[in-house]
């Protein structure tokens, strides 16, 4: 697939789960591909540094300044502006840009730079946020609440170490995960092992951000995991996932416009930075095409997707991930956005 402005990735996971050893293969190995890769390390700067290498057409960008949470937006806008110049002058475009985060780094704040940074826009696109999970050792990981936000907003979760981990490991912990997000495709790889373009392709295509999101294989998988009789709204098992609360509205009338974005304002002024991730596609009375919603924290993006097609049902799905937020006060603001037509209010 060719894309007009270079598709990035954000890699992050918890400690240890192998970000390093990942990095190191895409950038060692052979893959035919121009990969640059932009490294934060938060409070130790340096230190993976001296194991990332550089070589052939690859590029290594550290961002020194500290904590990417703090000078992400700024810093990150500029690091992708700098590969986009050099790579102009040397008459080459890059493929693909890897963000590397540290196991203990928020990736919200990179995120929200492709939300509101919209001058990279035009050179660069966000596909997706790929979450590391040490498979071995998830569970004890899972205490953290840094650990459970990197879950909640991954667009592909990526169990690693699975050549050391027994099978009831892995399936217990992916079902885990599946709970706390069950909107991100989930994955399993050996990374000693694994061929490198097999690990690229686990990393790459996650269209975890695009603006004609049309999320087929998402939909069947969230109804797949569903009861059919319920499809309207779910907490999805919170006794398992502490305070994470992972939930989906589904409507099948046109939503006032208006309504929801005062809606989506009272939620950001309730939940502030514990609503890490909503996003969806709406079906808004008086729009051609479907709106496509992509959510971080205070940060909402409302945009134009595809025109919808005559054939097709029209409907509203929508997922929200956060901390110790409430389903039922959600659905029912999303609720009162419904137009609900005078025969069937009568009816
Ligand atoms: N057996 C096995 N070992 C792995 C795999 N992935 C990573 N490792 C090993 O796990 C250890 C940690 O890997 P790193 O790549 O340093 O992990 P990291 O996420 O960069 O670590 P931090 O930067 O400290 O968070 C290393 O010894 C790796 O060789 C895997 O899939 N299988």
């Amino acid at each position: 697939m060719t894309h007009i402005t270079t598709p990035v990735t954000v890699i992050t996971g918890f400690l240890g789960s192998g970000k390093t050893t990942l990095v190191n293969r895409i950038l060692r190995e052979l893959h035919g591909q121009r990969v640059a890769v932009i490294e934060n390390e938060f409070g130790a700067v340096g230190v993976d540094a001296e194991f990332l290498v550089t070589e052939g057409d690859e590029t290594v960008i550290q961002l020194v300044n500290g904590c990417l949470c703090c000078t992400v937006r700024g810093d990150l806008a500029r690091a992708l502006n700098t590969l986009s110049e050099s790579s102009e002058i040397q008459g080459f475009v890059f493929d693909r840009v890897l963000i590397e985060t540290t196991g203990i780094a928020d990736p919200g704040p990179i995120i929200q730079t492709f939300l509101a940074e919209t001058a990279i826009l035009t050179r660069f696109h966000l596909d997706g946020v790929v979450t590391l999970i040490d498979s071995v050792h998830a569970f004890s990981q899972l205490d953290k609440i840094e650990n459970r936000a990197q879950v909640a907003y991954a667009d592909r979760l990526l169990l690693t170490k699975c050549d050391l981990a027994t099978p009831s490991q892995l399936e217990a912990i992916s079902g885990r995960l599946a709970e706390m997000n069950p909107r991100a495709e989930l994955l399993s790889v050996d990374l000693h092992n694994a061929p490198v373009a097999d690990v690229l392709n686990l990393l790459f295509d996650a269209h975890g951000y695009s603006f004609d999101y049309v999320p087929p294989e998402e939909l069947k998988q969230l109804k797949g995991r569903r009861p059919a009789a319920d499809l309207s709204f779910r907490p999805v098992a919170p006794r398992h996932t502490n305070d994470i609360v992972s939930c989906i509205f589904e409507s099948n009338v046109p939503l006032d416009l208006e309504r929801l974005n005062v809606f989506f304002d009272m939620a950001q002024q309730r939940y502030g930075s514990r609503l890490w991730r909503y996003k969806g596609i709406v079906w808004a009375e008086h729009q051609r095409p479907r709106l496509v919603v992509q959510g971080v924290q205070n940060l909402l993006q409302i945009t134009g997707g595809t025109i919808w097609r005559a054939f097709e049902p029209r409907h509203t799905l929508l997922v929200f991930i956060g901390q110790a937020i409430d389903p039922g006060w959600i659905k029912a603001g999303l609720r009162r956005c419904e137009v609900i037509s005078e025969s069937a209010s009568k009816g």
